[in-house]
């Protein structure tokens, strides 16, 4: 299954009517509580979550959808949806307004579409096979290019602004490379690479895989790739583990960096 323009065009106004409905709660006091993982979850992830379970079933009737807030476990499928309907809701509670709505389509393991939307930032990232990647604000819409990373510039690494750890001090020490490090919070990392902000994320921590799918897409249709410590794509599948391994998303996929 390959989206068409106006498939993507569907799935992006998906995304931005969840973002409203986050918007709306993020504009008053946000109650959280915290779910079994001891992650935190808000009104605007349910809210946002029914937007998006409604506008797909709408949209795509009878594709399996896997989301954070809500989903039928166990269920084998070859192409289907993969939503975080609000990442980075540690961010959403500090109101950094670094969060985004992550829509992905994945067909036999890879991310063949993504949406990422930052409704705070009034950014949209969107990306299908065939149709390549993009980045659309109020100025319109411009594609995305990854850098390439010549072996005697710095390195632009990102990392996240709520996990990093030890591993990643290890990770930047062994890098033996002038750097900068830029934190960010949610998908927004992928995002940063694909727009050619930056060059590398090394990602030593959790995350499940509707944090990475969409914005997995975005990067790879604009040059780029992420991945496992084996050095081979991060896939997906509701018949893999739902937390995906260590992974490094990359803007130019020819440079080598440290390891995981
Ligand atoms: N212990 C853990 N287990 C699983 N996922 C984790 C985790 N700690 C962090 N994450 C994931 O990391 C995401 C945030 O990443 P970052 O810190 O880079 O912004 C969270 O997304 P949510 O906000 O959707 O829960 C969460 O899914
Ligand atoms: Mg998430």
């Amino acid at each position: 299954m390959q989206l068409s323009r106006s498939q993507l065009d569907t799935l992006c106004g998906i995304a931005e009517a969840a973002g409203r409905e986050i918007m709306d709660v993020y504009a008053g006091d946000i109650a959280a509580w915290s779910k079994d993982d001891a992650s935190p979850l808000t009104e605007a992830d349910l809210r946002a979550d029914r937007v998006i379970r409604e506008g797909l079933e709408r949209a795509f009737p009878g594709v399996y959808i896997l989301s954070e807030e809500s989903s039928s476990h166990g269920v084998q499928a070859d192409v289907f949806f993969l939503v975080d309907p609000l990442d980075g809701t540690k961010e959403f509670l500090k109101r950094n307004d670094e969060f985004t709505v992550n829509i992905a389509l994945v067909v036999d393991g890879r991310p063949v579409a993504g949406v990422v939307q930052a409704p705070a930032l009034h950014e949209l990232y969107f990306a299908a096979q065939g149709l390549g990647a993009w980045r659309r604000t109020a100025s319109g819409d411009e594609p995305l290019r990854t850098s390439r990373c010549a072996g005697d510039t710095p390195v632009r690494v990102m990392g996240s602004r709520s996990h990093g750890g030890d591993a990643l001090a290890g990770w930047l020490s062994r890098l033996g490379r002038e750097h900068s490090f830029v934190a960010a919070g949610s998908s927004l990392k992928f995002c940063r690479i694909a727009q050619g902000e930056a060059d590398v994320y090394p990602r030593h921590g959790p995350t499940s895989q509707w944090d990475t799918a969409a914005a997995h897409a975005v990067l790879e249709q604009a040059g780029g790739a992420v991945l496992d410590p084996s050095g081979a794509p991060l896939r997906y599948g509701p018949g893999r583990p739902i937390l995906n391994p260590y992974f490094m998303a990359l803007g130019d996929p020819a440079a080598t960096f440290p390891s995981l």
